[in-house]
């Protein structure tokens, strides 16, 4: 604790960071002692890190920073995606001595002390990196003080009993218990429901400055929740980004087909994105390693243009990238027209953007709140919109609840949806 309390004080405890495959990386104990297991990961961003351990999709995930100098300008009162941190353990190479920032309020280290987060400082984050890129996404502990003394054997041990991550159904960990209202800015133009997965506070943020007054509802609502939201039900309903397997999530699934059997206009970002593939009757499958950080290449193939954008996802949906496909039908038979892949990763070719052509509902992999992160993919929340426009517009001829036909001018792609504005 004395390197906490003094701040320049570099007689830290020593740490120890063990992989459940055996590599093992001695450091000094960072953030608060004792133990944390967890899934590795590694985020690429070199900003953002207040962002990255308020983000409730890194619950049980142990965060290793690639970039060198973490905690350079302290935790501020305006940055937090959530009430907390959620990241399980957190792995830094050099951590600031003092942070300098006219917004910072306290040390990254004193929060993550007063938010028990268990931490490891000191080791070749690169290095670590590298090993879980070669050999892919595994569980870790990190052990402090005394608990760094144990022999690797029995920690090694410790660590391939915590939980995977395939399989972990987590949203209910981390949704709001009650609901809430986001109000919109200005003139309040359409009411959306937000079903909270996980969801990062600027997603509402955005949404109000669209004039969009946001119901967030907690994971377990139903269609009839949803259809509760505003008078005569919601303009739009909304899916967010949050943690764990997506494949666990039948639930949330079978409320989304119903989203989608009603036509309510739907976007869903993230973890989002992987259930409206699920719902159209697409597979998700683990990446090796995952994409964290904010500077990922996306292509938006409507435009061709290349984004610079965020993420955060360990999973991804198992579709077709080079050509519009009929939706797998679910299993009663149901089709939901066409779709394609809309945006795709230039790194490795996985999707991270879905477009159904049949139907008003979109939804991407990345991140367009960008918090942290670059706004090249904003434009992201104006679609949502002009699909909310476009709905307003057919209402008079719409069949509400009728399963989707062939499509109509007022349901044709969106991908111009947003250019109505
Ligand atoms: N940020 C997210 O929504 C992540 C989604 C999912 N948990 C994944 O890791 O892929």
């Amino acid at each position: 604790m004395s390197a906490v309390a003094a701040g320049f004080d570099l007689d830290r405890p020593p740490a120890i960071l063990v992989l459940e495959d055996g590599r093992s990386f001695r450091g000094d104990a960072y953030g608060a002692p004792g133990q944390t297991v967890g899934e590795a990961v590694f985020s690429t961003g070199m900003t953002g890190y207040q962002e990255t351990l308020t983000d409730p999709s890194y619950h049980r995930q142990v965060v290793v920073m690639t970039a060198p100098h973490v905690g350079n300008t302290g935790i501020n009162d305006e940055d937090d995606e959530s009430s907390r941190f959620w990241v399980a353990g957190y792995v830094v190479r050099d951590p600031a001595l003092r942070p300098s920032s006219w917004r910072s309020r306290r040390s990254l280290e004193d929060e993550l002390v007063a938010q028990g987060i268990v931490g490891i400082s000191g080791i070749d984050t690169r290095a670590l990196t590298r090993h879980l890129r070669e050999r892919g996404a595994m569980r870790v502990g990190i052990f402090s003080g005394e608990l760094a003394q144990r022999p690797v054997t029995e920690l090694v041990a410790a660590v391939q009993d915590a939980p995977q991550m395939t399989g972990a159904a987590l949203a209910a960990e981390v949704t709001t218990k009650e609901r809430y209202v986001v109000p919109a800015v200005g003139e309040r133009r359409f009411t959306v429901a937000a079903v909270d997965l996980g969801i990062k506070a600027m997603t509402p943020t955005l949404l109000a400055r669209q004039g969009i007054e946001v119901h967030v509802l907690p994971a377990t609502a139903t269609f009839d929740d949803i259809r509760a939201v505003g008078d005569g039900g919601p303009d739009g309903v909304f899916f967010s980004n949050g943690p764990g397997d997506p494949a666990t999530a039948d639930a949330e699934v079978a409320v989304l087909r119903q989203v989608l059997d009603a036509r309510i206009p739907f976007f869903g970002i993230c973890f989002g994105n992987q259930l409206l593939g699920r719902a159209l009757g697409f597979g998700t499958y683990k990446l090796k390693y995952g994409h964290r950080g904010i500077n990922q290449p996306v292509m938006d193939r409507t435009t061709g243009k290349v984004e610079v954008t965020a993420h955060n996802h360990g999973f991804a949906v198992d579709a077709p990238t080079d050509r519009e496909v009929a939706a797998p039908a679910d299993a009663e038979g149901t089709a939901y027209g066409r779709v394609r892949v809309s945006h795709v990763c230039l790194n490795d070719d996985v999707v991270e953007g879905l477009e159904c052509l049949d139907l008003p509902a979109y939804s991407v992999q990345y991140h367009p709140e960008a918090a942290a992160g670059p706004h090249d993919a904003a434009y992201l929340f104006d679609r949502f919109v002009g699909l909310m426009e476009r709905r307003g517009l057919r209402e008079d001829t719409s069949d509400e609840g009728a399963r989707p036909g062939p499509p109509t001018s007022a349901t044709k792609s969106m991908s111009d949806a947003g250019e109505d504005k």
